[in-house]
């Protein structure tokens, strides 16, 4: 048995802590006061489209004991703040699994945790949190990636594929975050600039699909990773129709959006004149969330 710690469980997290304490690891949740206290009053509740699983856990507004592995799910813009609550004297041993979209949190977070080992991961996920406590896995895929550059990344990889999620691992962080960031930056701004599922999404905006992809692909190649963006375009016009990003439902939410996470990578990488369409689609989400 593993002792988990989980930072922030709100969809990913929540999703997350639910598959692995149903395959049997010891979870414990560090959440803002108000979160900790309903999770340790009521537990969590997972549902999903296969299963559902709802249990007690200890939750606390601080870590107050080592874990084997801490995963971090919280949004790009709350990580500063919620990584207060974890001592870093309390790290030595423990395998740092951030599951955020984007790719700068990886080297923020081995800047913050000097000699604690962060292991490059994705999640690809449709996780809700109805509530603090109460989240909801919408659709069936749960496709982990992990980098083996370091030692903790085959835990972790060992973890995921023991609650479920289907694992893929690859030599080096740069492939895992940006194949993710590749496919997801083009999605979250498509649906997000139109305020539209992705089928409505392309259907408003049909010249901007190339562009958007083109963009994210060539940042990745920046870095090394090659994708192939007719196959990543061909997999935006597979989605289900009604499909929407996490940024999407923050954006419908009323909450703050993952522009900078999300959008900042590929306009650094190549420069705001070689990303025309990335900052047309910013430009376009901070229209939408201008008031009115
Ligand atoms: N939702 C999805 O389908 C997917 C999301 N992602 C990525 O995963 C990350 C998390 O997204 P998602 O799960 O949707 O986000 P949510 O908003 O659902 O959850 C974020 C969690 O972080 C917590 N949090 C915020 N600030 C603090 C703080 N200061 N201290 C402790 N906890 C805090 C929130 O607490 P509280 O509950 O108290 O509000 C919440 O539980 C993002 O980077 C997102 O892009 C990746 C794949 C899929
Ligand atoms: C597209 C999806 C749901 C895949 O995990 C995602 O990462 C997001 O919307 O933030």
């Amino acid at each position: 048995m593993t002792r988990v710690g989980v930072l922030g469980p709100g969809g990913v997290g929540g999703v997350v802590a639910a598959r692995l304490a149903r395959a049997g690891h010891e979870v414990v949740i560090v959440a803002a006061e108000r979160t900790a206290a309903t999770i340790a009053a009521r537990g969590l509740h997972f549902t999903g489209p296969e299963w559902s699983w709802e249990g007690a856990l200890e939750a606390r507004s601080s870590l107050v004991e080592p874990v084997d592995v801490l995963v971090i799910a919280t949004k790009a813009m709350d990580l500063p703040t919620a990584l207060q609550r974890v001592p870093s004297g309390l790290l030595g041993g423990t395998v740092v699994v951030p599951l955020l979209n984007g790719v700068d949190h990886v080297p923020y977070l081995r800047a913050m945790l000097p000699g604690v080992e962060v292991v490059a991961s994705s999640i690809s996920v449709e996780a809700t949190r109805h509530r603090p406590g109460v989240v909801e896995q919408v659709s069936g895929f749960c496709d982990v990636g992990v980098s083996l550059a370091g030692g903790g990344g085959q835990r972790w990889a060992g973890l995921a594929e023991e609650a479920g999620c289907a694992v893929t691992t690859f030599p080096d962080d740069a492939t895992v975050l940006w194949r993710k960031l590749s496919f997801l930056a083009p999605l979250a701004l498509l649906t997000t600039s139109a305020g539209a599922p992705i089928g409505e999404a392309i259907r408003l905006q049909p010249g901007a699909v190339g562009p958007i992809v083109a963009e994210a692909t060539t940042a990745a190649a920046a870095f090394g990773v090659r994708v192939d963006p007719d196959a990543i375009e061909q997999r935006l016009r597979a989605l289900p129709e009604g499909m929407q990003s996490s940024m999407l439902k923050d954006l419908i939410g009323g909450r703050a959006v993952e522009l900078d996470a999300i959008a900042g990578p590929v306009i650094r990488a190549l420069g705001s004149d070689r990303a025309p369409a990335t900052v047309g689609a910013v430009r376009a989400i901070l229209g939408r969330e201008a008031p009115s």
